[in-house]
């Protein structure tokens, strides 16, 4: 699809193009400062009910990715003890397959009005845009997560409120060349166009 498209659009093209690209296929250079500061503006387009502006972002780069790695075992230790020195050591790797993880986190107001589901839907709709703000800079990135999302401890370690969640690890880097991009269904079976029977009285 994204072959037929007229020139002049390229942002649509761009949107029908996107595909994760997994962690391991994210290499050097990841995004700096001047790239970052696009996606999380792209994120900051995101529709957003009563204002509320949840998005928060913490990048973790270079050795501070060990330091995630570490965050990220004991979290596990907490909640499963009896884990292996070997799962341990996966778990610290884990930030170290891209040279960027971007922990996207939602600051969350309960007591407002706004749903709490329309401000993580806000929150959320925030990270799609980012990733698609670091694709079309021609990066790559991908959304993983893990249990430690919702370990308090893990939480407070990166630096988040007690009442922010945690949305995601937003991996990324520089797409391998062999990177992949899956095709997609046809939108046709998903999207429909009602009419009232009858008409209306
Ligand atoms: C909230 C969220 C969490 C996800 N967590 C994981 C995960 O932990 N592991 C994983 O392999 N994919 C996870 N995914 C899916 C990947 O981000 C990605 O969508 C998938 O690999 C398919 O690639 P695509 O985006 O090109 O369709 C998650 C997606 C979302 C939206």
């Amino acid at each position: 699809m994204p072959d037929t498209l007229p020139a002049h659009r390229p942002a649509l093209a761009a949107l029908l193009a996107r595909a994760s690209v997994p962690a391991r296929l994210l290499l050097d250079p990841g995004p700096d400062d001047a790239a970052i500061d696009l996606a999380v503006a792209a994120a900051l387009r995101a529709p957003d009910h009563g204002g509320l502006r949840p998005w928060r972002f913490v990048v973790i780069r270079g050795a501070a990715r060990a330091a995630l790695g570490e965050v990220l075992a004991q979290s596990l230790s907490r909640r499963a003890p009896d884990s292996s020195p070997d799962r341990l050591a996966m778990e610290r790797a884990k930030p170290l397959r891209a040279p960027v993880v971007i922990v996207a986190g939602a600051a969350l107001r309960p007591e407002h009005p706004v749903p709490v589901w329309e401000q993580e839907a806000c929150a959320a709709a925030g990270v799609m845009n980012l990733m698609n703000a670091l694709d079309a800079q021609g990066l790559g990135a991908i959304w993983l997560s893990s249990a430690a999302l919702r370990d308090d401890g893990a939480k407070a370690a990166l630096g988040f409120a007690a009442t922010d969640v945690l949305l995601g690890w937003i991996y990324a880097g520089t797409p391998a060349a062999e990177r992949p991009r899956p095709a997609r269904p046809g939108p046709e079976a998903f999207w429909r166009e009602w009419h009232a029977r009858g008409g209306l009285a």
